[in-house]
């Protein structure tokens, strides 16, 4: 268990607990347990011991490196995002803004060799690079959608991950890059300070089933509990952070919470981050389960097309899945 040191966020409360740190290699039903668990509690954790090779991590690690130290001119070949592409401040369509770069790719093999060729000098390297790394945390992605669906007792334990194994899932990889804090002055008084604590990354729940996240040494990341605490997650040599997604809240019946999160800026160091992000095909119905529901259902069905859609007319921190609530009878106006 890891307890995190935070550095407060002026006026917000922040605090320390333990995080779940679930160790893949335990006994299969204690594992699947543990993750329900999280899920339900937190709808974050972090994996060890899990099946993707160092060396793969490395090297997708070096090209994200070499990407991100090219000249501005460069990167921009690869942008503007669309939303996959190079972006830099811009994420989303909608006016967020953050202190961050980012590539945002799209994991079907066609398109990463197109993106790779705006990419890189040596296309190549770069598309096996990340092929390679997202079939591996695909795979890890899947082992840990069949225990989520093994600890709730669903009897069809693929039920999950069968939508990001499928040919045309709508999974996406992205490079974060947040550069070291500025130096600003302040216009009027002439002070430099220093503006730690700026916001790289704005607080938002992921759209999709499950996102699988690693980073460099550098922390930045929380995540907000129940009662609006950050919490900040404190960066693992080996681990992947893993976020329950909105579709894995509506397929759960609202049984795992889709976690907020965030992230700041370190004043010294430059933050990295990768995410791959499970999704479905577009075209697939997401509805809750009918070994889970135990109440009526929280979600209207919707298909994966259509709630991107949404997700993409909306700001980041905005609330997708209300949207899509059933309005029950029992509930207040
Ligand atoms: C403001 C936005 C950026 C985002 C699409 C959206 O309209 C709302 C969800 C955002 C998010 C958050 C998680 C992922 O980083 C992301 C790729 C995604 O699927 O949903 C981003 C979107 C984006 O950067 O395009
Ligand atoms: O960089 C991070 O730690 C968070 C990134 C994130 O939340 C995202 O890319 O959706
Ligand atoms: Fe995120």
């Amino acid at each position: 268990m890891v307890v995190a040191s935070p550095t407060p966020f002026r006026s917000e409360k922040i605090q320390a607990f333990e995080l779940p740190i679930i160790d893949l290699s335990l006994e299969r039903p204690e594992v699947s347990k543990l993750i329900v668990k999280a899920c339900e509690d937190y709808g974050f954790f972090m994996v060890i011991n899990h099946s993707v090779p160092e060396d793969i991590i490395a090297k997708m690690e070096q090209e994200s490196l070499n990407f991100f130290a090219k000249p501005v001119c460069e990167k921009q070949k690869a942008g503007p995002a669309n939303p996959v592409g190079y972006g830099c401040k811009n994420i989303g369509f909608n006016g967020d803004i953050g202190e961050v770069e980012y590539l945002l790719l799209n994991t079907s093999p066609l398109s990463i060799n197109q993106l790779s060729k705006s990419v890189s000098n040596d296309p190549s390297n770069f598309s096996s690079a990340v092929s390679d790394y997202i079939q591996a945390v695909r795979e890890v992605a899947c082992e840990i959608l069949d225990l989520m669906a093994e600890g709730l007792w669903v009897p069809d334990t693929a039920v999950f991950s069968r939508l990001i194994r499928d040919v045309d899932s709508d999974s996406l990889f992205r490079l974060n890059h947040y550069p070291t804090t500025v130096l600003c002055k302040d216009k009027d008084t002439s002070v430099s300070y220093n503006n730690s604590n700026m916001v790289g990354f704005g607080e938002h729940t992921d759209p999709q089933i499950v996102t699988l996240l690693r980073s460099n040494d550098v922390g930045g990341l929380q995540i907000s509990l129940h009662d609006g605490v950050w919490t900040p997650v404190p960066p693992h040599p080996t681990a992947f952070c893993v976020n329950v997604g909105d579709v894995l809240q509506a397929m759960t019946n609202g049984r795992f919470v889709s976690v907020r999160h965030r992230a700041l800026i370190n004043s010294y160091k430059p933050r990295m981050s990768m995410a791959y992000f499970a999704a479905p095909p577009l075209h697939s119905w997401i509805t809750a389960l009918p070994e889970i529901i135990h109440r009526p259902p929280l979600y209207k069905p919707f298909t994966w097309a259509e709630y991107k859609k949404t997700a993409h007319s909306l700001r980041l921190g905005d609330g997708r899945l209300t949207l899509f609530r059933t309005c029950r009878d029992d509930e207040t106006a």
